[in-house]
């Protein structure tokens, strides 16, 4: 049996690796919510890391808010780059292998065909770099880790694009939405599947990946094909427009490639 500790498993892909984890009988998933496990608090890690002996930590704790990012960056950067280096450390002590997941907007979005894993991340706001942050202090005092970039994910546990989305269209209101950038949809059930996969076939060509479902479009497209999808009577029209509140920048295009 691999014992495997799961951070942040209130949130979407926590939530959508307790739904699939049943299908992987060797696998014992202990999910820790942030109530039960705080990854600013060094010392809760270490209890926590005794207490249960992971052979892997899956981070999926984060602040992902990214426009209050850039009024709270201290606050994301204590999650998203303190919280990463307090679990990365604890690793090291107790042998355990980090699985951490990482984002898309580390990048500026400037390449129109996409970003491999070594390509150089340049993020253009507060949430991206506290990201890249989480990412190069991982790097620094680890070697047995995975650092999983995904993008624009999306399930049924809100709050999401997809549950925004589908909420305004069974409401009939008219929606907005940008066409001013490109990336890939990804459902979180795919990536608890892939994170679910990586620890059962005991890979350990550690390092940074991308996963994504591959299907680069905009945000626009996207809530297109949500409504043809799973809401096709609905009254709502659906148009391209950039006047959705929004204050933090975002990359124009950032498909991530394998
Ligand atoms: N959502 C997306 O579109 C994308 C997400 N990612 C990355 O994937 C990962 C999972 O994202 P997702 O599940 O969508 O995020 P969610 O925001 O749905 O979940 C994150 C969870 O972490 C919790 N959390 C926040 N701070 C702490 C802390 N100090 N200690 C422990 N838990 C904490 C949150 O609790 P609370 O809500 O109570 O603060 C929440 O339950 C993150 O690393 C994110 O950066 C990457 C690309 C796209
Ligand atoms: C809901 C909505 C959003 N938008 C715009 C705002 C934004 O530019 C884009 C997406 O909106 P959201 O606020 O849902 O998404 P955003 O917070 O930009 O999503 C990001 O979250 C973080 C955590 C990630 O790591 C990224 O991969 C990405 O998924 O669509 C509209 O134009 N109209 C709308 O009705």
């Amino acid at each position: 049996m691999t014992s495997v500790i799961v951070t942040g498993a209130d949130g979407q892909l926590g939530k959508s690796i307790q739904a699939r984890i049943g299908s992987y009988d060797e696998i014992n998933g202990v999910f820790l919510s942030k109530e039960s496990l705080d990854i600013t608090r060094v010392e809760e890690i270490r209890k926590r890391f005794k207490e249960h002996a992971p052979e892997y930590c899956i981070n999926t704790a984060a602040f992902t808010e990214v426009d209050e990012a850039e009024v709270a960056e201290d606050k994301a950067m204590e999650v998203n780059a303190c919280g990463a280096e307090n679990l990365a450390r604890a690793c090291a002590e107790f042998r355990v292998i980090l699985i951490h997941l990482s984002t898309d907007y580390v990048f500026d979005g400037s390449k129109p065909h996409g970003y491999r894993p070594t390509d150089k991340p340049n993020p253009i706001n507060a949430y991206g770099r506290s990201k890249w942050e989480g990412e190069k202090r991982i790097g620094k005092c680890l070697d047995r880790y995975f650092i999983i970039r995904t993008s624009w994910l999306y399930s049924e546990y809100p709050p999401n694009f997809f549950t925004t989305i589908l909420n305004r269209l069974n409401k009939n209101e008219n929606l907005e939405v940008t066409d001013q950038q490109r990336g890939c949809p990804t459902k979180a059930g795919n990536l608890a599947k892939y994170i679910l996969e990586l620890i059962t076939s005991d890979d350990q060509d550690f390092g940074i990946r991308h996963f994504t479902d591959g299907e680069p479009m905009t945000w626009y497209e996207f809530a297109l094909r949500i409504k043809n999808r799973y809401a096709p009577d609905s009254t709502s029209k659906i148009r391209r427009g950039n006047n959705y509140r929004s204050f933090a920048k975002r990359p124009e295009c950032s498909i991530l490639l394998p």
